[in-house]
C-alpha cells in the first residue's frame, strides 16, 4: 500500500519530555522518513509503563532529554526504508525495545532474548547510524528505548519492530511491548515454575500481574501477592494471586513471615517493583536449597542490591529478566494469537483509556498506583 506521505517529512504531535521530573509537553514535531533499514509507524496506541515514569524522574543513568518517552505502542507501519523486507506499508506492528537481529551471538544462543546489535546508540537516545529522526523547532529531540510512542509517529529500526494479527486491537496489542510479556515471560522462561510450586510476587501493578498470570499458567498451586497499597489486592485474584501479604500489617521482617507461612519458603520469589530492599526480601524469602529469586523491577542510578552471601551458598539462587526473556520479533506474535485464544489476558489490564492531550493525568494515575495501564490513544 503505497502512501502519499513516504518520503516527506511528517509533521505530527508528540508529548516531549524536555528535562527530567517535569511534565511531558505536547508539541508538534517533524518526524523524518526512514533511512535504510528503518520503519516509520503511526502509533495507533501507547500505554504508560513505570519505566516511562522512572526515566521521567531522573532515575536513568541513561535518561538523555529532550527526549519521546514511550515503549508501549501499537500502530500501523507508514513507510519503510531501503531494505527493508519484513513489514511492509499497512502492516498493523508492535515497536520492540529489545529488538532481534537473528545475527548477533546474543540472538544466536537459546540463553537469552539481549539481542546486542543497535543496544549501544539505543542506550544513546539515537538511531543506528547515530541522527534521530525527531526536531522540534529546530532542536533535535532522542529516541526512548528504541521505541518513542509518546508521538503520533515514530521511526523504528526493521529489526526492533514485528507484525501481529489484523485481527489484535490496537490498545490491547500495545501492551505486547512491555508489562504483560516481562511479568509472564518471567513466570515461564526465566523462573520456569513448576506445577505445584509456591511463588510470591511483591509488586502488584501491571507487571506484578502478569507474573500471577505466568505462575498459574505454569500450575503454581500458591501465589503470594505482596503490595504496600491493599486495593491491588481484589484485582490481582483476576490474574491468580491465591492470597496476599501487606508489608504494613508485619510486626516482623517480611522474610521471616513468608518462610513461617510456607514450611521453610518459597520455590520462586518475583520483584517487579525496582526496590533493593523489596529484591533483597524477595531472595531471602526463597526456600533452601532450590528458591529462585527473579528481579524483574527496575532499581534507580546508584542503587545496589546486596544479602549474606550464605544465601546463595546454601542454595537460593538470584536471576533478573528483561522483556520476560522471550526473543522479540518471533514471540510477540505468538503472544498476540494466545491473547486472541483467550488464553492470554489483556483487556483486564487496562484500567483507563485516555485521549493522547491527557498523558500527564495518565502519569499520575501510574505515579499515584491508580492503575495498571492507561491507554492512550491517538
Ligand atoms: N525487567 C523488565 O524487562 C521490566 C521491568 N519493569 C519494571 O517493573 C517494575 C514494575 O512496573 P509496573 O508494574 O509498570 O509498575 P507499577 O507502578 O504499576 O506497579 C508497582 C507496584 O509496586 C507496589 N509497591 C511499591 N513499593 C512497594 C514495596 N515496597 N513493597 C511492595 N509493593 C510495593 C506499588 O504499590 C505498585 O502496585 C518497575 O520497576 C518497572 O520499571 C517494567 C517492565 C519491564
Ligand atoms: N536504562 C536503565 C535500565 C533500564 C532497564 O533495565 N530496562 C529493562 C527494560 S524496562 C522496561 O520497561 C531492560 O530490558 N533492560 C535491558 C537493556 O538492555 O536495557 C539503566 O541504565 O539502568
Ligand atoms: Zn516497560
Ligand atoms: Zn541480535
Amino acid at each position: 500500500m503505497a502512501q502519499e506521505t513516504a518520503g516527506t517529512v511528517i509533521k505530527c504531535r508528540a508529548a516531549i519530555a524536555w528535562e527530567e521530573k517535569k511534565p511531558l509537553s505536547i508539541e508538534t514535531v517533524e518526524v523524518s522518513p526512514p533511512k535504510a533499514g528503518e520503519v516509520r509507524i503511526k502509533i495507533v496506541a501507547t500505554a504508560l509503563c513505570h519505566t516511562d515514569e522512572y526515566t521521567l524522574s531522573g532515575a536513568d543513568p541513561e535518561g538523555t532529554f529532550p527526549c519521546i518517552l514511550g515503549h508501549e505502542g501499537s500502530g500501523v507501519v507508514e513507510s519503510v526504508g531501503e531494505g527493508v523486507t519484513s513489514v511492509k506499508p499497512g502492516d498493523r506492528v508492535v515497536p520492540l525495545y529489545i529488538p532481534q537481529c537473528r545475527e548477533c551471538k546474543f540472538c544466536k544462543s537459546s540463553k537469552t532474548n539481549l539481542c546486542s546489535k543497535i543496544r549501544t546508540t539505543q542506550g544513546r537516545g539515537v538511531m543506528p547510524d547515530g541522527t534521530t529522526r525527531f526536531t522540534c523547532n529546530g532542536k533535535q529531540i532522542f529516541h526512548f528505548m528504541g521505541c518513542s510512542t509518546f508521538s503520533e509517529y515514530t521511526v523504528v529500526a526493521e529489526i526492533s519492530v514485528t507484525k501481529i494479527p489484523d485481527a489484535a486491537p490496537f490498545d490491547k496489542a500495545a501492551l505486547l511491548g512491555c508489562g504483560v510479556p516481562t511479568g509472564y515471560g518471567a513466570a515461564l522462561n526465566t523462573a520456569k515454575v513448576e506445577k505445584g510450586s509456591t511463588c510470591a510476587i511483591w509488586g502488584l501493578g501491571a507487571v506484578g500481574l502478569a507474573v500471577a498470570m505466568g505462575c498459574r499458567a505454569a500450575g503454581a498451586k500458591r501465589i503470594i501477592g505482596i503490595d504496600l497499597n491493599a486495593d491491588k489486592f481484589e484485582t490481582a485474584k483476576i490474574f491468580g494471586c491465591t492470597e496476599f501479604v501487606n508489608p504494613k500489617d508485619l510486626n516482623k521482617p517480611i522474610q521471616e513471615a513468608l518462610v513461617e507461612m510456607t514450611d521453610g519458603g518459597l520455590d520462586y520469589t518475583f520483584e517487579c517493583v525496582g526496590n533493593v530492599n523489596t529484591m533483597r526480601a524477595a531472595l531471602e524469602s526463597c526456600h533452601k536449597g532450590w528458591g529462585v529469586s527473579v528481579i524483574v523491577g527496575v532499581a534507580g542510578a546508584g542503587q545496589e542490591i546486596s544479602t549474606r552471601p550464605f544465601q546463595l551458598v546454601t542454595g537460593r539462587t538470584w536471576k533478573g529478566t528483561a522483556f520476560g526473556g522471550w526473543k522479540s520479533r518471533d514471540s510477540v506474535p505468538k503472544l498476540a494469537e494466545e491473547y486472541l485464544n483467550k488464553k492470554l489476558l489483556l483487556d483486564e489490564f487496562v484500567t483507563h483509556k485516555k485521549p493522547f492531550a491527557e498523558i500527564n493525568e495518565a502519569f499520575e494515575l501510574l505515579r499515584a498506583g491508580k492503575c495498571l495501564r492507561a491507554v492512550i490513544t491517538y
